[in-house]
């Protein structure tokens, strides 16, 4: 066996243990083994990271945007001349299939980075002018202060990136929590951001890492220093935090759970919505906020559909992290197979399991694609968040019931729509209750879109100018001329 890796956390610019030593196994989930510790962080490394932040904090608030933007652009080469080694940590730390990692995650995220390196340049404000005989008003946009960032297991670098570099580009300072189960591609992007920072000659306390569980998340957002808390997570998580940050009224950005229909007419392409769905339902195991999880089919076509979608759930596999054809890895830690592997023991008896339905194998944590059909809108897997790679597919008659099924859930995310009748597309686009409505087409992302929930998927918005506005205070400054 090899030797454990000793990760730690990154403060100031050097990485350091855990105050008072104590730390948590990190377990590669291909095959359930410990094969890192990381630090289990407490009050005191929560007080010297926030201390670092808040020391960077009016040097990086009174750069200029033209700094900013060089400072991420040269983040951003800097994650793409290292990404096989991005890859790697991430995939031994995840599972996930290394091709598609490095196509569907390292591209996107270099171009994410260098969006808001652009952002930082373009911030808008309304025009200072004369609103009152006599006195000129200006608007000043600046940034809000130190952020206490807590990221998920899922994406855990993307969403790294998510975080840090909105905040960043609009002059904030950052001290970022990864989940427990996936420390070491954030670290790894914490060397190379430090890295960047000390070529530079910027303060090293622009960015911070800490690792630890949901006490360390929670001591962070309770911790006097940062001015506002951002948390990607379930929904348990934020509605926590929001209550942490409340306590002095902190700025919060949630972007929690989701839910999201699939609503398929029966106009639509059946062959390319099958395709669709399957791929977006099962990419990263489901474990994806916006998966293409809960479909919606018109009654004329469901059976047919239900079939072919079993079928394109028969083909797609689950694998190693250098197995060929693979499309997903498997589930992101023993916990999570648990709650994916319950839903589908808790089936009601009216379900039908049309595809997978069981782990496979003995050896790490892997799921088999599952489609489950027979359900009713009340039914617990149409209610809650699987977060696994089972698709549900439910029946409706017309337009006002696919609407009803599909906003009837306290998630709102992400949706989508598949039809040839582009009057209808844009009905249900504006009766679906989600932050996002796909047509004919389910889960792609841009940096310049924004990226965010309704309901008790959450407030505030990831990737595009929202995104980096949230990350920003507006001041007025009236004078008298
Ligand atoms: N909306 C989105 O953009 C998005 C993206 C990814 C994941 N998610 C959601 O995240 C969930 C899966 O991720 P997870 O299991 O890591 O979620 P989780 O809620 O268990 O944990 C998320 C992060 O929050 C921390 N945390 C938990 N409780 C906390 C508290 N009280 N105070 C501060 N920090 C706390 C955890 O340590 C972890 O770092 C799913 O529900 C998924 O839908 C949402
Ligand atoms: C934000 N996203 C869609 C990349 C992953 C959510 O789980």
């Amino acid at each position: 066996m090899s030797e454990l890796r000793t990760l730690r956390n990154y403060v100031n610019g050097e990485f350091v243990d855990a105050a008072d030593g104590r730390t948590l196994d990190v377990i590669d989930p291909t095959t359930g083994e410990v094969y890192a510790t990381s630090p289990l962080s407490g009050p005191a490394d929560v007080d010297a990271a926030m201390a670092s932040a808040a020391v960077a904090f009016p040097l990086w608030r009174d750069s200029t945007p033209s700094v900013r933007q060089k400072l991420l652009l040269k983040i951003a080469d800097a994650v793409e001349a290292r990404a096989d080694e991005i890859v790697d940590t991430e995939c031994r730390n995840t599972g996930k299939p290394r091709s598609l990692t490095l196509s569907e995650e390292i591209g996107p995220m270099v171009d994410q980075i260098r969006f808001f390196a652009g952002a930082a340049r373009l911030l808008e404000g309304k025009a200072a002018g004369e609103y009152m005989d006599g006195m000129t008003s200006i608007v000043r946009r600046e940034p809000v202060g130190v952020c206490a960032q807590v990221a998920p297991w899922n994406y855990p670098m993307m969403m790294a990136v998510w975080k840090f570099a909105p905040a960043i580009a609009a002059g904030n300072a950052v001290v970022l929590k990864p989940s427990d189960t996936t420390p070491a591609s954030t670290l790894l992007l914490a060397e190379i951001i430090g890295g960047v920072l000390k070529e530079l000659e910027l303060p090293a306390g622009v960015f911070n890492v800490i690792c630890g569980d949901r006490e360390t998340g929670r001591l962070m957002v309770e911790h006097r220093t940062p001015a506002m808390a951002s948390i990607t997570g379930s929904v348990r998580a934020g509605i926590q935090v929001a209550e942490s940050a409340s306590k002095d009224v902190k700025r919060v950005h949630l972007e929690l759970g989701g839910k999201a229909p699939v609503v398929v007419f029966e106009d639509a392409d059946i062959a390319e919505a099958v395709e669709g769905i399957s791929v977006a339902g099962f990419f990263n195991a489901g474990q994806d906020c916006t998966a293409a999880t809960r479909v919606l089919v018109h009654e004329s076509i469901h059976d047919d559909f239900v079939t072919a979608l079993a079928k394109a759930a028969a083909d797609t596999k689950t694998g190693g992290v250098d197995e060929e054809d693979v499309l997903y890895g498997p589930l992101n830690n023993a916990n999570q197979l648990k709650q994916v592997a319950g839903f589908i023991e808790r089936l009601p008896a009216h379900a039908k399991v049309e595809a997978g339905g069981h782990r496979v194998g003995e050896v790490g944590y892997f799921y088999a694609p599952t489609v489950v059909s027979g359900l009713n809108q009340d039914d617990e897997i149409i209610q809650n968040e699987v977060f696994g790679p089972v698709i549900t597919v439910q029946k409706f008659t017309d337009e006002d019931q696919a609407v009803d099924y599909a906003n009837g859930v306290e998630f709102a995310l992400a949706s989508s729509v598949w039809t040839k009748d582009h009057a209808r597309a844009m009905r249900m686009s504006r009766r679906l209750d989600f932050g996002c409505v796909w047509i004919n087409t389910h889960i792609p992302l841009v940096a310049e879109m924004p990226h965010g929930g309704f309901k008790k998927s959450g407030y505030g918005k990831d990737l595009s100018s929202y995104g980096f506005e949230d990350y920003t205070r507006v001041k007025h400054v009236m004078t008298a001329i």
